[in-house]
């Protein structure tokens, strides 16, 4: 089943990693919680972990240690290379496995263009890795496989104690108590640039009325302290309890852990089949089912919020037709409602065309309006010039591919960096026309809202 890695897509070939060889072994493993696996790479693996789960639970992965990593320093080609040299890696897959594939986890930076000076220091603007030890939970069904990628012939003893680690990490996941974590106490906060902030909003809209750019997504963010060093493991326990319609992710670099519960797909692909998700105007949750009903309804009417979300079912559907054969777009959007906060929401589906991937779908649709704007190139130079800060990887895109090019990657928005002692949180709004400063930074606070409650901070209270 790996012998044709990408089967209708061999756009890449590479010899650099044909002296590679690429083991790998899966075992199933009875019930285990992801979380726990996650936690028992703590001794081995720290700076090297991964999380994953889909918005519908179906699918979880955990990745501990790096059996190879991928990165690139080309900007403008940068997922191109990541695509080139997951395939060719693939083509040198020994042994075939037939329960669950080898998986290549990470990310790409927002913006490789902005230059700004950033806390994001463990971070390239590539990164991605294939664990040396994944398990994935699907169908109810978990399954733990070593990967081992190398350039020795001997590998009989390093293959056994690959085996005898991956059975002390199953152990220990199975036996230890499910830990719970309290969450961690703030003892400093701050809003960075605050008024930077506001102003770029003014001034963005100004811009807009101007007719110099349609849409603009301006972000800012918060930053808190703790007494103690925070903890990935806890964080992830955090966002697992209180944000179970999301997509939970997870990315260790180096002491940096970036985690988040998005809401939002940029696109999935499944058997040539590709779904994306427009996902793009706001509201909070009312406090009563009357009050969330009429706040739902009055979103659907807003013409401002409509405008917002428009702009990028406009553009995804434009994407989806060059890269499918038939494209599906409903008519309307209708309401995705979450714990904090209500979004107007437009699925989009497709069938990939011969000769389209996933890494050109996530290379042409990243930055949606929804995180950049309206024209791309003219929002992420506006982006660049007015917002008080550098993204990093907050509202890019972070996912999985597998050896035959099937994944799924979400758009890192209500996600926060943690960094030793100090906690980042992202948030933005997309600014259009008839946008005002006070009702966007009011929005952002509603964005927050996952990442606070994970971490420990103050909610303010909207409704
Ligand atoms: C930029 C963010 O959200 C985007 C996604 C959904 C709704 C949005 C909005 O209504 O402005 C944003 O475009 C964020 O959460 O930081
Ligand atoms: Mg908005």
């Amino acid at each position: 089943m790996n012998s044709q890695p990408y089967s209708s897509t061999e756009k890449y070939v590479d010899t650099r990693f044909l002296a590679y060889r690429f083991y790998t072994e899966t075992i199933e493993v009875s019930g285990m919680s992801a979380l726990a696996f996650f936690e028992a790479g703590k001794a081995s693996h720290k700076g090297k972990r991964m999380f994953w789960q889909n918005r519908e639970k179906t699918f979880t992965l955990v990745g501990l240690g790096h059996a190879y990593t991928l990165s690139t320093t080309n900007q403008h080609g940068r997922f191109e290379d990541i695509q080139k040299d997951w395939q060719s890696l693939c083509k040198q897959i020994v042994n075939e496995e037939h329960s669950v594939q080898p998986i290549l986890f990470g990310g790409f930076s927002f913006d490789p263009l902005n230059k700004q000076q950033s806390e994001w220091t463990g971070f390239p603007h590539a990164y991605f890795a294939v664990p040396s030890f994944q398990l994935i939970i699907k169908e109810d069904r978990a399954y733990v496989s070593i990967h081992l990628i190398t350039r020795e012939e001997e590998t009989f003893r390093e293959f056994e104690a690959l085996r005898k680690e991956r059975d002390k990490m199953i152990h220990a996941a199975q036996v230890s108590e499910l830990a719970s974590y309290n969450k961690p106490v703030v003892t400093e906060w701050q809003e960075l640039k605050k008024e930077k902030y506001l102003d770029s909003v003014k001034k963005v809209t100004a811009i807009i009325q101007a007719k110099q750019a349609e849409k603009v997504v301006i972000a800012r963010a918060l930053k808190l302290k703790y007494e103690q060093a925070l903890s990935p493991s806890s964080a992830l326990y955090q966002i697992t309890k209180e944000q179970p319609e999301s997509f939970l992710f997870g990315l260790e670099a180096e002491h940096q852990f970036f985690f988040g519960a998005t809401p939002e797909r940029l696109v999935k692909v499944e058997n040539r089949q590709a779904v994306s998700t427009c996902l793009a105007g706001s509201t909070p949750r009312g406090k009563t089912v009357e009050k969330d009903t009429e706040l739902g309804e009055e979103l659907m009417r807003d013409r401002k919020n409509r405008s917002e979300h428009q702009y990028v079912v406009a553009m995804i559907s434009e994407v989806f037709k060059e890269h499918c054969a038939e494209t599906f777009v409903p008519r309307k959007p209708s309401l995705m409602k979450i714990r904090d906060i209500q979004h107007l929401y437009t699925p989009v589906k497709g069938s990939l065309k011969i000769g389209s991937t996933l890494f050109d779908l996530v290379r042409d649709l990243h930055p949606t309006p929804a995180l950049g704007g309206e024209p791309k190139q003219a929002a992420l130079s506006l982006i660049r010039q007015y917002e008080p800060m550098n993204r990093g990887y907050y509202a890019a895109p972070i996912g999985w591919v597998d050896a035959q090019g099937n994944g799924e990657f979400a758009v890192a928005i209500r996600s926060a960096l943690l960094n030793k002692k100090e906690a980042y949180l992202y948030a933005g709004g997309g600014i259009v026309e008839d946008s005002t400063p006070e009702s966007e930074y009011n929005e952002t606070w509603v964005k927050f809202r996952p990442m606070l409650r994970a971490l420990g901070g103050q909610l303010r209270d909207e409704s």
